[in-house]
């Protein structure tokens, strides 16, 4: 048995006929086969060759899906661990295995490759385009029109995949209210309470123990650095401001996280590598909060090193406490490397916000600031949860 399944299969498909977008016939030949081995079987699909396991292969059959709920429903603890075919063979585009005691699974050669490794780590989990204030201003992106906005789903659409591609977008028209920015708000996804409230409102009175309400100058950060799951967008909208300065300053982290990983993949390395500790301590009357985190400053995932994900808020950050001492120096060059690329006024895109324009920012992503102002200037806001805007841009058929 154990050289029945040793044996090689090798079976070519029936050549395609397909027609091509001038109207004329091709043909084109697909030579599909597969090869079992003592632990995987390997497949030869369009010039890829995949190494796929035997567990893998069961825990993954069609049976083990409830297509209704759309969720697993094979107990996976279940399956042999050792588990092998009684055999295997290619009909027309699937693989049609036959396991002992005669359960048989069939899978599409396409799907396989959709779901190998290898297809995987070559794909961008979340396409996006890195810019400076060049790129952004050039791309001349029209900002979503609140009336449309809160009616129209394509407006919402072209809305969340501007935001998608470069993590910032704008509504405009909007009633320079809280109720209205809440509306704008909701109407793209959940919104996500913190300590800050649910919707919040500030200005520089010092309400809260924290540099935000201040009429101070705020270097670029991410907000929410000291959580485990920082927010993910950040709503603004100014309803008032009478007096100077006060512009916001954005930046694109992950367009000086490339420009890093090009320099010094070393010092790039390292950020993604080294956990920080983050927090918000406030003592007062009204708040008790000692908030504290770890994480690095740049998050990759690690199949293919994507960035998805930078923390950078030098007001927030704690002792440094969790280097070793060996890497301490490194772990600071490598942090004045970055803070030199996000520096670059090249990459500082300012902008007044004016009631009426709101702005989401993906606080993942894109850094903001502030310039100091002078006069009574109130901001409102809130933070949405990144995993239902990521959904809601799914619903619309986005890649995110
Ligand atoms: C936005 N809002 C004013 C409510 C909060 C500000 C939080 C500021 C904090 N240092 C942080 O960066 O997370
Ligand atoms: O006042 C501003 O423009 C932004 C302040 C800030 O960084 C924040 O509220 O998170
Ligand atoms: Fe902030």
């Amino acid at each position: 048995m154990l050289g029945n399944i040793r044996r090689v299969l090798r079976m070519v498909k029936p050549s395609k006929m397909m027609t091509s977008a001038a109207g004329q016939t091709e043909k084109r030949a697909h030579c599909t086969s597969i090869q079992l081995l003592h632990d995987c079987l390997v497949v030869n699909h369009e010039e890829q060759q995949m190494h796929v396991s035997y567990v893998w292969l069961r825990d993954h059959c069609c049976d083990s899906y409830n297509s209704v709920t759309h969720q697993r429903s094979l107990d996976t603890a279940a399956i042999d661990l050792a588990i092998r075919p009684q055999s295997a063979s290619v009909e027309e585009d699937r693989l049609v295995i036959t396991w002992p005691g005669g359960h048989v699974s069939s899978y599409s050669f396409k799907w396989l490759t959709e779901n190998s490794y290898q297809e995987v780590k070559r794909k961008t989990v979340q396409p996006r385009i890195l810019w400076n204030k060049d790129v952004y201003e050039n791309a001349n992106i029209a900002s979503a029109k609140w009336d449309t906005f809160m009616k129209s789903d394509d407006e919402l659409k072209t809305f969340l995949q501007n935001y998608l591609l470069y993590g910032i977008a704008f509504v405009d028209d909007v009633p320079a209210t809280v109720e209205a920015t809440e509306a704008v708000s909701q109407r793209v996804s959940l919104i996500r309470e913190t300590t800050y409230g649910k919707m919040w409102c500030f200005t520089a009175d010092l309400s809260r123990g924290d540099t935000a309400y201040t009429n101070m100058a705020l270097d670029r950060h991410t907000d929410t650095s000291y959580f485990h799951e920082p927010c993910g967008i950040q709503v603004f909208h100014c309803l008032k401001h009478e007096g100077t300065g006060g512009r916001t300053l954005l930046v694109d982290g992950f367009y000086a996280a490339e420009k890093l990983r090009e320099r010094s993949p070393e010092n790039f390395e390292l950020l993604t590598r080294v956990p920080i500790r983050h927090e918000y301590i406030e003592v007062s009357e009204t708040h008790k909060n000692h908030i504290s985190s770890v994480g690095p400053v740049l998050s990759v995932y690690p199949w293919n090193r994507e960035v998805y994900q930078i923390r950078y808020n030098n007001y927030d950050r704690a002792a440094i406490n969790t280097i070793p001492h060996e890497l301490v120096q490194r772990w600071y060059a490598a942090h004045r490397q970055l803070t030199t690329e996000l520096r670059r006024p090249e990459n500082e895109l300012w902008v007044k916000l004016t009631p009426g324009m709101v702005i989401f920012i993906d606080n993942w992503r894109v850094m903001h600031g502030r310039e100091a102002f002078t006069g009574l200037r109130q901001l409102c806001g809130c933070y949405l949860t990144r995993d239902d805007v990521l959904s809601v841009a799914r619903g619309f058929g986005l890649k995110a």
